[in-house]
């Protein structure tokens, strides 16, 4: 961060108290470390004039204005320096904080609020929360494939994995032959891949770093960086941030795994959803709750209800357009491209209805020398731990065929390791318009467990008929009933063979006991509970699950 410089305006602020311009004109600030502290210089902006030079240390007397202005008072002058947005801003917090506080404020503390930060390694420090993640094979599988896949970016080379957690990925990149791998983890959960790492004698090649990547060091450049720090949205946790802060030990040419994330965006239709929140607001709507009028809160509660994404699955068919996507190259993109998401949107719809809000996927990339391999959370594919989720709009938005839906998603992000997510929406040529303010850090878990259901509306021809012809396509024309001693088929063809109408009873007994197989249905259900509780607990923390 040594030797930045950014544009700004300066104000004096006068003893009554009234700012007035110090400058008439834009001037550029410039931030150089030296031994005693800082250095800041206030320049023409062709630096061919330098204005005004002043030290920093930590008994200069300086603070933050808002979240855009910074005040000094040097040498009982006072001066307020104003910055253009607020990433600058906070930049040049923390440079000043470093000095001021002797220590190295890091990039990590900066941002996060120190209860979130508590409540988040804590919670990563469970096996039970590692677990949770591991037994995601779609997630595991897919991350053990891309890195065997791709060998000759793994074999005899160094490697960092960025919150290692249990280590798993460090397992995997010795598996693939890497010489060396530093295991980054901040949570408690150090200590026992520290465990797995010498009970599986990986010692001579895992190291593990106790501590948060943005404030470890390791002893020298590594050739390629895994992690997984995708949390629902792709952006909550704010952890791609720490994975981009990692890319400072990245030798160059060295590879990311994941290299990109897609963020899927597209607009949906579900009354069921949207009146299920309506519903449970209409609590509050109540005049004798044990006597009390509680109506007065009815309003608050559904702004309450509709700040929540929803996180669940659904069928794709819910949705009105194609998708939209966002794309972050992992290789490319700064920490600070992640503070503020400004994503435009444009969707050509699909088929009339009521748009209810919008739907969020995301998808990574790995993109090794060998194989491009994708680990996709789209509702198309497979279920992941990471569900999808859903953004509602208080004031649905009734569309037509052929229309275009403009507006935009903005993602902000804040101190609690998440984002508030702003959607704004536009029926184009009217003045219809709605938009709605979420807040990722608490969302609605919703997930049952309960088979997807399609959307009503979506059949075009009788689906009586077609099960049924399905049916006969497969040979339920050999299914009988005894109808007073002949057999009647499945097409209420009759037959007097007895015998094959025996051997079809036995095999229709036989299937139907496969399918209602009581072990079966037992272990199946208890998988789905333990799931459902671990997923319930997560979601409690707003976290990844
Ligand atoms: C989603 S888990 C992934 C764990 C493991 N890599 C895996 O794939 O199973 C993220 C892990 O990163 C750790 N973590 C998050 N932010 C970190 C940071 N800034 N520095 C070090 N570890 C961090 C968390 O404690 C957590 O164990």
């Amino acid at each position: 961060m040594a030797n930045r410089q950014w544009i700004v305006e300066v104000y004096s602020l006068r003893e009554d108290n009234q700012l007035v311009l110090k400058y008439n004109r834009k001037v550029k600030l410039r931030a150089d470390y030296d031994p005693q502290g800082l250095s800041i210089s206030l320049l023409e902006l062709d630096e061919s004039n330098q204005l005004l030079e002043f030290p920093v240390d930590s008994n200069t007397d300086c603070c933050k204005v808002g979240t855009t202005s910074y005040v000094f008072t040097i040498d009982n002058d006072s001066f307020l320096i104003k910055f253009y947005n607020k990433e600058d801003a906070r930049y040049f917090t923390i440079t000043i904080a470093k000095v001021k506080s002797g220590r190295d404020a890091s990039v990590f503390s900066v941002r996060t609020e120190d209860s979130s930060a508590t409540q988040y390694f804590q919670f990563y420090g469970y096996l039970s929360q590692q677990q949770n993640m591991l037994q995601d094979f779609v997630r595991t599988y897919t991350y053990q494939r891309a890195i065997l896949c791709n060998l000759d970016d793994f074999k005899d080379k160094i490697v960092l994995d960025v919150g290692a957690g249990s280590g798993i990925l460090s397992f995997f990149a010795a598996q693939a032959g890497a010489k060396r791998i530093y295991a980054v983890e901040a949570s408690t959960m150090a200590h026992y891949a520290q465990k797995l790492v010498e009970a599986n004698s990986f010692s001579s090649f895992i190291k593990v770093i106790p501590g948060k990547v943005e404030e470890i060091e390791i002893p020298e450049k590594v050739d390629v960086i895994i992690s997984e720090p995708m949390g629902y949205m792709l952006y909550n946790e704010r952890m791609l941030e720490s994975y981009l802060n990692a890319k400072r030990w990245l030798a160059p040419g060295g590879k990311m795994y994941p290299s990109r994330g897609d963020l899927h965006i597209a607009p949906f239709t579900d009354d069921a959803l949207y009146m299920e929140q309506y519903s449970k607001a209409n609590f509050w709507f109540q005049t004798c709750f044990h006597g009390v009028n509680l109506s007065a809160l009815q309003n608050c509660a559904v702004k309450e209800y509709f700040r929540q994404p929803i996180v669940d699955t659904f069928d794709v068919r819910i949705c009105m357009s194609k998708s939209i996507r966002h794309v972050v190259d992992f290789l490319e993109a700064e920490e600070t491209d992640l503070h503020t998401i400004d994503v435009p949107l444009e969707f050509h719809i699909l088929e009339s209805g009521t748009c209810h809000g919008l739907a969020f996927w995301f998808d990574v990339a790995f993109a090794g020398s060998q194989q491009t391999i994708w680990l996709s959370t789209a509702p198309t594919e497979p279920l992941t731990h990471w569900y999808q989720v859903r953004c509602l709009l208080e004031q649905p938005l009734l569309l037509k065929q052929g229309q275009v839906l403009t507006g935009r998603v903005l993602l902000v992000a804040n101190k609690r390791q998440s984002y508030d997510v702003t959607i704004e929406l536009t029926i184009e040529g009217t003045t219809q318009t709605s938009q709605n303010t979420l807040d990722l850090k608490n969302p609605y878990f919703r997930y049952t467990g309960a088979p997807v259901q399609p959307p009503p509306g979506v059949s075009n021809v009788s689906p009586s008929e077609s099960y049924w012809s399905q049916l006969d396509a497969q040979g339920v024309r050999n299914a009988v009933n005894m109808v007073n001693g002949m057999s009647v088929n499945g097409l209420g063809e009759v037959s007097m063979d007895t015998t094959q109408t025996l051997i079809n009873n036995n095999l229709m007994a036989s299937n139907l006991i496969a399918l209602v197989d009581p072990q079966h249905m037992a272990d199946l259900n208890i998988s789905i509970q333990n799931i459902l509780l671990n997923k319930m607990h997560m979601c409690a923390l707003g976290l990844e699950f």
